[in-house]
Formats: C-alpha cells, sequence, structure tokens
C-alpha cells in the first residue's frame, strides 16, 4: 500500500466517525445530478435535510426517497435563485424547520450553453446572479448559524473555475468568482478565528444528464460518476478541507501545470476537444 492509500484510508475512516448523522444539511440544485446524488448519501447517513431547486415535483421525488433511505428529517422549497429574497428565504427556512445550520451545500447553477461565446454580456451578468451571488447570499444568511455550530460551508467548483477552457466562458467566469469570493473569505475566518470551514471543489467532466447531453461528445474525457463525486464532495466538507479534487487525476495534476507549464496544458486539454461533434447554437 503506497502512501496515498494510506493517506485516502485514514480520511475515510475519520470520516466514518465523524458522519453527518443528526446534521441540520442544506443541499441547493438537488432536483437532479450532483446535488440529488448528495441528498442520497446525507439521507443515508441520518442527517436532516433541506433541499432546493425550481422543479417542485422532482423535489418531491427527491425528499421522498430521502425519507426511505433514513433521512432524519427531509424537506423541499422550490425557488428560482435569480431571485436573492429566496436565496435568503431558503436559509430561513432551515432555521424554522431544524432551529440551526451545520452544513450548507452550494451546487446550483443556472442553465448556460456549451459554444463559442456568442458576446451576449447580459448572459454572463444573470449567470453571475445565479452561480455566485446567491452563494454569497446564502452564505452571508447563514453565517450566523453556522458560527454557532462551527459548521461548514461547501461550494461546488469545476475545474474551468481554475482554468480557462473553449466554449464554457460565462459558466468558467462565474467558477472563478466563487473562487475569489471563498477562498478570500476563508482567509479572513482564519485571521479571525471564526470557526467555519470552507470547502471549494474542483469537479471534473460528471455523468449527469444535464452535462453529458450538453458535452455530446465533444469532450473526449469519460464522465465520472455522480454518485461517488457527490460522495467525495460531502466528505471533503465534513472534513473541513479547503479544496476538494474529484476526480484527483483529471483535476489535480493537470493543476500542477497550470502556473509552471501553461502552454504545455492548453495543448492537452485543445486535443481532448472534438470541434467536430458541436452542437449548431440555438
Ligand atoms: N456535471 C459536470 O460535468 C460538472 C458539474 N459541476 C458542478 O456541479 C454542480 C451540479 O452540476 P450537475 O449536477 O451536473 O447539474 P444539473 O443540471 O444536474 O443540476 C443543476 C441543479 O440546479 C437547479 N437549477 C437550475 N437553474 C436554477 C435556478 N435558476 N435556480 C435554482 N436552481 C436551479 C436544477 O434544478 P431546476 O431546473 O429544477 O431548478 C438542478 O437541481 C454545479 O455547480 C456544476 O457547476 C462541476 C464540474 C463538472
Ligand atoms: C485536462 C482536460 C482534458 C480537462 C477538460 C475538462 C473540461 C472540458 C470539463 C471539466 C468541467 C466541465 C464542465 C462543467 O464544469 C460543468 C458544465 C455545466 C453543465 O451544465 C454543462 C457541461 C459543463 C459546461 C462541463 C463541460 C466540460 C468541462 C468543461
Amino acid at each position: 500500500m503506497d502512501w496515498f492509500c494510506i493517506y485516502t484510508r485514514c480520511s475515510d475512516l475519520s470520516f466514518y466517525a465523524a458522519t453527518l448523522k443528526g446534521k441540520k444539511v442544506i443541499v441547493t440544485g438537488a432536483s437532479s445530478g450532483i446535488g440529488e446524488q448528495m441528498a442520497y448519501h446525507l439521507a443515508k447517513m441520518g442527517s436532516h435535510i433541506l433541499i432546493t431547486a425550481r422543479t417542485e415535483d422532482r423535489l418531491k421525488k427527491v425528499v421522498d426517497k430521502c425519507v426511505e433511505l433514513g433521512a432524519a428529517s427531509a424537506h423541499y422549497i422550490p425557488g428560482s435563485m435569480d431571485n436573492m429574497t429566496f436565496a435568503k428565504q431558503v436559509v430561513h427556512e432551515a432555521e424554522g424547520l431544524f432551529g440551526g445550520l451545520d452544513m450548507l451545500i452550494l451546487n446550483h447553477i443556472g442553465f448556460t450553453y456549451f459554444n463559442y461565446f456568442d458576446g451576449n454580456v447580459d448572459h454572463v451578468r444573470d449567470l453571475l446572479e445565479i452561480n455566485v451571488l446567491s452563494y454569497a447570499t446564502m452564505t452571508v444568511a447563514a453565517l450566523p448559524m453556522l458560527k454557532k455550530s462551527g459548521g461548514n460551508v461547501v461550494v461546488v467548483s469545476s475545474f474551468v473555475g481554475k482554468v480557462g477552457a473553449p466554449f464554457t466562458v460565462p459558466y468558467s467566469t462565474t467558477k472563478f468568482a466563487l473562487d475569489g469570493f471563498f477562498s478570500s473569505l476563508r482567509m479572513e475566518f482564519k485571521q479571525q478565528n471564526t470557526n467555519v470551514s470552507i470547502t471549494l471543489c474542483v469537479i471534473s467532466y460528471i455523468d449527469t444528464d444535464s452535462a453529458v447531453n450538453t458535452v455530446a461528445g465533444v469532450i473526449q474525457q469519460p464522465a465520472a460518476p455522480k454518485e461517488e463525486c457527490a460522495f467525495e464532495i460531502i466528505k471533503g466538507g465534513a472534513l473541513r478541507q479547503r479544496e476538494v479534487y474529484y476526480q484527483y487525476q483529471a483535476t489535480k495534476i493537470p493543476l500542477l501545470l497550470r502556473d509552471w507549464a501553461p502552454e504545455f496544458l492548453e495543448y492537452i486539454m485543445l486535443k481532448n476537444y472534438d470541434v467536430t461533434k458541436l452542437k449548431p447554437q440555438q
């Protein structure tokens, strides 16, 4: 067993020892994809869960399954994160339901295209509202409760929140912004001895329906499983890691090249794109 395996085993063990049983957790964007899978993991661990997204019937189905899987309690609140009043309302709902909060998992994203930048700066602004400002708004609203519990903020970002890539100009802009906001805030928390951890998750291509449909063959790299991805995100948050890299070899290794051999990294990334598979712009 090499050092990496030993490390992984130890961190898994310490995670299981400190599971999220009885913890109060909000998961945004949990009607599908990685967010839905995170809700199921938390349910199996026996957490109190509040999920949110826009589509009520999907949320209801996820909540029903969470109850079946063993959640201490499961609730949903439907609404759109382009509305900051709603973003605050979700946090206040958790306060009313649970009387506190241990973990805030920020995961939702607004719809975007996967193609050459179309010049529409209004779309960039709209996406910043949903993907960044609602995250900041919810964090500010949840901070009093998280300070009381010594809790965690978990921010789901992307490989393209660390490295620029073709066809994701508006999306990548929002994910880079999350790094600026949350990495700076994390340092202020250290400076002020604020006992709230911030985990930024750097995620590679995952097999969610929306991602696979959008990317449709353009990216040659295989998509990683959403169930495992969801587990690694929760584990990183519970262990108060500053960043999570999933999949490790598809994120951390290229990131090592980013500052030392940027042109080589660009070369590798472009080789992974099959532009002939690009869907026509809608
Ligand atoms: N899949 C991938 O390849 C990768 C994903 N990620 C990140 O993982 C996270 C989850 O992605 P993934 O599971 O693939 O995405 P999905 O499209 O499956 O899920 C997105 C979620 O956000 C919700 N949502 C969409 N628009 C809004 C809105 N306006 N207000 C509130 N909620 C909204 C959706 O529900 P509804 O439509 O009902 O509102 C859904 O629950 C994201 O942060 C993404 O950036 C990072 C790297 C790679
Ligand atoms: C070393 C390289 C080969 C790695 C390249 C990996 C790149 C291309 C991977 C890493 C993260 C991926 C994107 C992502 O984060 C989330 C979304 C949102 C979803 O709704 C639509 C798909 C999209 C844009 C993914 C597209 C493919 C991306 C850019």
